[in-house]
């Protein structure tokens, strides 16, 4: 089983996976901050490179964007900085970047160098199934994952096709829409997120406008967890350490998972 797979299901409660920007605040503090998430229940992070064009992006990420490229974040320093500090994470680390610094990058190159800074996983949401042998032969190659995103316009003959590639996790999105903390979802998310849970044997995570615990329970419902990213990044913001906690752990409270 993959790294990621069995750290989201081995502990039988829904996931929790936060999302932080890598650079925002300075790369100098990646480190206490994915060591205190880790410490709060994280059960995986999610960390993101910093993009002059996130065209998935809502303010809260985009504005987190630009504080990490004017303080010279990129994503070889990302990588640097995670390999002097990888043996005290023992959670999966999962880098979420747009296509362009992948391949500025050099993908052989970034996979090698990735695997060795102990990444497990890279969501790339403007990489299309279709053009996943780009990526695939060397994340393949070094042991990365590739986690694959389906939203509520994905037709279902497309759901079921991801749902079968599927590894470490399937990204649901809730919203047809940016990331950024909404108040509500659609009514159409339950089934959604039934029907993304019945096309795959990897867990199903939903992500995007997930800013309340209420909302974690609620989301939780039908899938096996959560990514929250805007709301971690404003209580970052706040120096809110005892609301991070709170929030990463009311996946405890949201039930057993439905994972089968
Ligand atoms: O910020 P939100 O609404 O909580 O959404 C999660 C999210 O931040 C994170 O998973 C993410 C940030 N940027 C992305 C781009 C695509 C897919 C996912 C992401």
């Amino acid at each position: 089983m993959d790294k990621i797979k069995k750290a989201l299901t081995e502990k039988g409660k829904k996931a929790f996976i936060p999302y932080i920007m890598a650079g925002d605040g300075g790369l100098e503090t990646l480190e206490e901050k994915l060591l205190y998430l880790q410490e709060c229940g994280a059960d995986a992070i999610e960390i993101g490179i910093p993009f002059s064009d996130p065209v998935a992006d809502g303010p809260t990420i985009q504005k987190a964007g630009i504080r990490a490229l004017r303080s010279g974040t990129t994503l070889r320093k990302v990588l640097e900085t995670i390999q002097t500090f990888k043996n005290e994470i023992s959670v999966p680390l999962i880098l979420m970047t747009y296509m362009n610094p992948l391949v500025a990058y050099g993908i052989e190159k970034f996979a090698e160098d990735a695997a060795e800074a102990g990444i497990s996983g890279c969501i790339i949401p403007d990489l299309p199934i279709e053009e996943e042998n780009f990526v695939l032969p060397a994340f393949e190659q070094q042991g990365i994952s590739l986690i694959r995103l389906v939203t509520l316009t994905t037709p279902v003959e497309r759901i079921r096709e991801i749902g079968a590639r599927a590894t470490g996790f399937i990204y649901a999105v809730t919203v047809t829409g940016i990331t950024g903390a909404r108040n509500n979802f659609s009514k159409e998310l339950a089934g959604f997120l039934d029907m993304v849970k019945k096309s795959s044997s990897v867990p199903v995570l939903a992500g995007f406008g997930v800013s309340s615990e209420e909302q974690v329970r609620e989301v939780c419902q039908h899938c096996d967890g959560v990514i929250v990213g805007s709301k971690i990044i404003d209580l970052l913001e706040q120096n809110d350490l005892a609301g991070i906690k709170q929030l990463v752990s009311s996946a405890e409270e949201a039930g057993l998972q439905i994972y089968k």
